[in-house]
C-alpha cells in the first residue's frame, strides 16, 4: 500500500528551539494511527505542518499518488486537496440546527449550474442525512447545535469535516471531556471512518488509544521515538522513561 501522506526528514525551529527534529512519518490511504507523546513533543506542530499553518525549515511533505508537495500549497489548497483537521474544542454554529450546520459545511459542486442542480434535486438534503447517520445524529437534525451534549457537538464537527470529503482526518484529543459512553461511540466511529479514510488521532488517554486498536506513533522532542502496537510501544524502556513513567 503506497502512502497517502509522507513526511520525510522534516525539521522546524522556533527562536532556535527545534520543535520538530528530522521527523519522518507516513500513513496509508485507509489507516488509523494514534500519535501519543509527552507535552511539547511536537504533536500539534506536526499537524500544523501537514495543514500548512507552519512551514518547516527543511524536509518534504508529499501527498497522494502523484506525490505532490504540500509545502507548495496554501492552507486552503491543502484542505481542498483532502486534509481535514478537527481541533480539540468543537467549533459548530451553536444557533444553527444540526442540519443547517451540515448544509453550511457541504462541499457544493463547482459552477452555478451544478450547484443549482445539487439544491433542486435534493442531493444536498440527502447528503446531510447521510452525514448525520454516520455520526449518530439522525434524530437530532432539527435541534440547535448549542443544545447538544459535548460528545454530540464533537460528532457534529466530525460530520462537518466529512462534508468536505477529506481523504485524511487529523483529530486532536477527541476523548477530552467525553463520558465513557461517548468515548466508546467515538472509538467505533473513528475505526469505521478509517475503513475509507486515513485517520490520525492525537490522544493522551491510553484507554481510548487501546480501544482504537491501531498502530501507535510515539513522538518525543520532535522525532519518532517508537512505533508499533500499543503493547509494543508501551513496553519500550525509552517510552516508559520519557512518557509513561511520569504519570
Ligand atoms: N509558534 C511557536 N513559537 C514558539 N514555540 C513553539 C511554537 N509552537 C510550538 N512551540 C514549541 O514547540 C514545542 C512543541 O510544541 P507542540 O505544541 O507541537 O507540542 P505537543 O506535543 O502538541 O504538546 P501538548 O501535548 O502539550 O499539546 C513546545 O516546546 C512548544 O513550546
Amino acid at each position: 500500500m503506497s502512502a497517502l501522506l509522507e513526511v520525510s526528514g522534516v525539521s522546524v525551529s522556533f527562536d532556535g528551539f527545534r520543535a520538530i527534529n528530522n521527523l519522518s512519518f507516513s500513513i496509508g490511504p485507509t489507516e488509523l494511527r494514534a500519535i501519543i507523546g509527552p507535552n511539547g513533543a511536537g504533536k500539534t506542530t506536526f499537524m500544523d505542518i501537514v495543514t500548512g499553518k507552519t512551514r518547516p525549515d527543511s524536509g518534504t511533505v508529499t501527498w497522494g499518488e502523484k506525490g505532490i508537495s504540500l509545502l507548495k500549497l496554501s492552507e486552503a489548497e491543502i484542505a481542498r486537496a483532502g486534509v481535514g483537521r478537527k481541533f480539540q474544542r468543537p467549533t459548530v454554529f451553536e444557533d444553527q440546527t444540526v442540519a443547517e450546520n451540515l448544509t453550511l459545511a457541504l462541499k457544493s459542486p463547482r459552477g452555478p449550474l451544478a450547484a443549482l442542480w445539487f439544491h433542486l434535486t435534493g442531493a444536498g438534503r440527502q447528503r446531510v442525512e447521510e452525514l448525520a447517520a454516520k455520526v449518530g445524529l439522525t434524530d437530532h437534525l432539527s435541534r440547535k447545535a448549542g443544545e447538544l451534549a459535548h460528545g454530540q457537538k464533537q460528532w457534529l464537527e466530525i460530520a462537518m469535516l466529512l462534508a468536505q470529503e477529506p481523504k485524511l482526518l487529523l483529530v486532536d484529543e477527541p476523548a477530552a471531556g467525553m463520558t465513557l459512553a461517548e468515548r466508546e461511540l467515538t472509538t467505533a466511529m473513528l475505526v469505521d471512518l478509517a475503513k475509507s479514510h486515513a485517520v490520525v488521532v492525537v490522544e493522551h488517554d491510553m484507554d481510548f488509544v487501546r480501544r482504537l486498536n491501531c498502530r501507535v506513533t510515539v513522538l518525543h522532542e520532535g522525532s519518532v521515538l517508537a512505533e508499533g502496537s500499543l503493547d509494543h510501544v508501551t513496553a519500550d524502556p525509552q517510552v516508559i522513561e520519557v512518557y509513561l513513567g511520569r504519570g
